[in-house]
């Protein structure tokens, strides 16, 4: 196709998804989907050098609703230029050293060698607020830069919004509306029909004709920029900030001011490291001039100022096609959907499945066979399935299994969850169950993988974990693949798992919830099997990370008569678990809840972490009462301060050299 063809089609494209994203709330692709496109489009009109006055790439934002008053912005709002790695940051660096050594050249009074300062860039939607003689009197929308939509009703729901400030002229002064993730999961747990993400739950709230639906979302917001204001000057950035913050605005306790370039590079990779820890949604980092008069020098281009760029981090979310629902059955003997997907990359990983829980996940998000779904991948190497994006395909209903899938066995319903009741020869819970005990923080079996478990099952006819204790080296020899070297070896191996420490008997046993970590624990507290056996709920209850869930998995599991015959059985063919007083050694970290801040010589944020875990500590990305430590490096941030408005004890580099050594 010819170059100009693509660009008028992409033009269409662009601008309908605009209408979707911006106008309706309901995108239709992912962003990195749609940034895709208009990078393709921003190419072309470079190459050709011709540029359509009505591309979407010489406006900001989309159309905005009738249903609400149209709103006159004061100053106008802008959208930010983006780069996706370090490489286009420092070219965006350089173009402002350039800019700033052209204008120098040629003014009498010098504008100063940039600092930046770093932000994050949350993802919800604008608001515009005005407040007059110290009252808020308008809230509105970005809209299309210069006319937003008027919402001041949805804004005053939310609740630290100041509806008087201490200034008494006119301001406009501009934020993020945003769904705290908690909100959202909570909401999405009762809804009938689920939010897909946190961004159009904030924009679908905010954009609401009803500000009673707004209220309900929770939303909070943060504000970073005043873009009017009467009789007043600020010098840098950081100024406004503070004038922000002076009149009890939300902000977001994180602004870094940096001298270079590098250190701004520093604080992305600081960021970008916290941001699964913030509980609100995050697609960037921000990085502004804090100089106003270089600000001033450097002005707008038709879409962004040229002061300030987004840093975007990769992606987390796209969307493809579901192809099918396989349901498998786990250790408990849980039948789970996993669906299948066309493959399709995620932040550099391909991804060909994704969890969606349980079949009432499958009807709120009314997922089928066939649709384009939105996924989303944070931290889990699994993603989930939020939602459909485009409802129009031609789809196929997801059926409910009302048998196993590998047993046949009828299917029984515990809550929203369904169960295959057959534990004794259903073949993926068995072989699942056996793996788990032989794995190596279990019994340690060396040579039990899953393909040997699934031979053991289908040839000798095991009906239960102990049975692997009576296993023949006549029997093994006779299955394929078993010499007389590997026999030997895996009874060995199984002989030798008889006397495993306290805390791997318990974890290899299975029980629901309960991890490496918690069968230690009740090791520790009990000392003896017979203990753990007979614990009662509450002095459960009283060890530290058991919550009231996993104390009543597991006082369950030991009121089953099934497996407490297992377990009679296991003791009976010669397993004798032992309990061995272990002591840590105690460190000053040991327990204690430590929080880093700055950069600290010679280590790596990932390094230090691993060092304290190693140390016994715990270590968390927010200052509060429950701080024990705040080890504070070179350029702390704003944790420092909250450490010292706490009197939360500091730790500074050299009393850490003297720690760690
Ligand atoms: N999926 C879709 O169909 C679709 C359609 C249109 C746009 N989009 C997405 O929206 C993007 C463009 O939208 P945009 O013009 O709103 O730009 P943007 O979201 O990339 O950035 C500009 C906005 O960032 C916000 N922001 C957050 N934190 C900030 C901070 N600390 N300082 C300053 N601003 C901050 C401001 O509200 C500002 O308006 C696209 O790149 C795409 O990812 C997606
Ligand atoms: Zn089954």
């Amino acid at each position: 196709m010819d170059k100009i063809e693509r660009m008028k089609e992409l033009i269409d494209i662009i601008n309908d998804l605009n209408y979707y994203y911006y106008t309706l709330d309901q995108p239709k692709v992912s962003d990195k989907e749609y940034d895709t496109l208009y990078d393709e489009l921003v190419k072309l009109e470079k190459e050709t050098g011709t540029v359509f006055p009505y591309s979407p790439t010489q406006r900001v934002g989309g159309e905005i609703l009738d249903k609400f008053e149209k709103h006159y912005h004061i100053e106008r709002l802008w959208s930010l230029d983006k780069c996706q790695n370090y490489g286009e940051l420092r070219s965006w660096d350089n173009r402002i050293k350039r800019l700033i050594e052209e204008y120098n050249s040629s003014h009498a009074e010098q504008l100063p060698p940039p600092t930046y300062v770093v932000e994050y860039k949350f993802d919800g939607l604008t608001i515009n607020l005005t407040y007059r003689e110290g009252e808020l009197v308008q809230g509105a929308t970005r809209g299309n830069g210069t006319v937003g939509e008027a919402i001041l009703p949805q804004i005053k729901t939310i609740k630290t919004v100041p509806l008087k400030i201490d200034f008494k002229g006119t301001m406009e002064v501009q934020g993020e509306g945003l769904m705290p993730l908690s909100a959202l999961k909570e909401y999405n747990e009762r809804a009938d029909e689920p939010l897909k993400n946190a961004r159009n739950a904030a924009a679908g709230a905010l954009r609401n004709l009803d500000p009673r639906v707004t209220k309900e979302r929770n939303l909070i917001a943060y504000f970073y920029n005043i873009g009017y204001i009467e009789g007043v000057e600020f010098k840098t950035h950081m100024e406004m900030l503070q004038f922000i913050k002076d009149n009890r605005l939300p902000a977001f306790n994180y602004a870094k001011e940096c001298k270079s370039i590098d250190e701004v590079i520093e604080e992305i990779e600081k960021i970008e490291e916290e941001r699964h820890n913030l509980d609100v949604l995050t697609d960037g980092a921000v990085i502004k001039i804090n100089d106003m008069r270089t600000r001033e020098a450097l002005g707008y281009t038709m879409r962004f100022p040229r002061w300030a760029i987004a840093y975007k981090f990769e992606a987390e979310e796209t969307t493809t096609k579901l192809i099918e629902v396989q349901w498998n059955v786990g250790r408990t003997g849980k039948v789970t959907p996993i669906a299948i997907l066309e493959p399709v990359e995620i932040a550099g990983a391909t991804v060909r499945r994704a969890t969606l829980n349980n079949y009432d996940d499958i009807l709120r998000k009314k997922v089928a066979i066939g649709s384009r779904v939105l996924i989303r991948r944070s931290n889990e190497v699994i993603p989930e399935i939020m939602g459909v994006v485009d409802a129009d395909e031609e789809t196929m209903k997801i059926e409910k299994p009302t048998h196993c899938p590998a047993c046949d066995t009828e299917l029984i319903q515990d809550g929203v969850h369904i169960f295959c009741p057959n534990s004794l020869t259903c073949k993926p819970q068995l072989v699942s169950r056996i793996v788990h005990f032989a794995s190596r923080d279990a019994m340690n079996i060396e040579g039990l993988s899953e393909k040997t478990a699934e031979k053991l099952f289908e040839e000798l006819n095991l009906k239960d974990i102990a049975d692997i204790y009576e296993i023949k080296y006549e029997d093994l020899i006779k299955l394929e693949g078993f010499k007389d070297k590997r026999a030997k070896n895996l009874l060995n191996a199984i002989e030798n798992s008889k006397d495993p420490s306290l805390a791997a008997f318990i974890y290899a046993l299975g029980i629901p919830n309960v991890g490496l970590k918690t069968a230690q624990d009740l090791a520790e507290h009990f000392k003896s099997l017979e203990g753990i056996k007979e614990a009662e709920y509450e002095e459960l209850l009283t060890i530290p990370d058991v919550g009231p869930k996993i104390a009543e998995n597991i006082v369950e599991f030991f009121r089953d008569e099934r497996i407490l015959e297992g377990l009679e059985k296991l003791l009976s063919e010669g397993v004798k678990p032992h309990y061995e007083e272990t002591t840590i050694e105690e460190s000053i970290f040991t327990n204690k809840t430590v929080v880093i801040t700055g950069t600290i010589n010679g280590y790596t944020r990932k390094e230090l972490k691993e060092k304290i875990e190693e140390m016994g500590g715990k270590v968390s990305g927010s200052v509060s009462r429950n701080t024990d430590y705040v080890i504070v490096g070179e350029n702390p941030g704003s944790k420092y301060e909250k450490a010292l408005e706490l009197g939360v004890e500091i730790i500074d580099e050299e009393r850490l050299s003297e720690i760690i050594g």
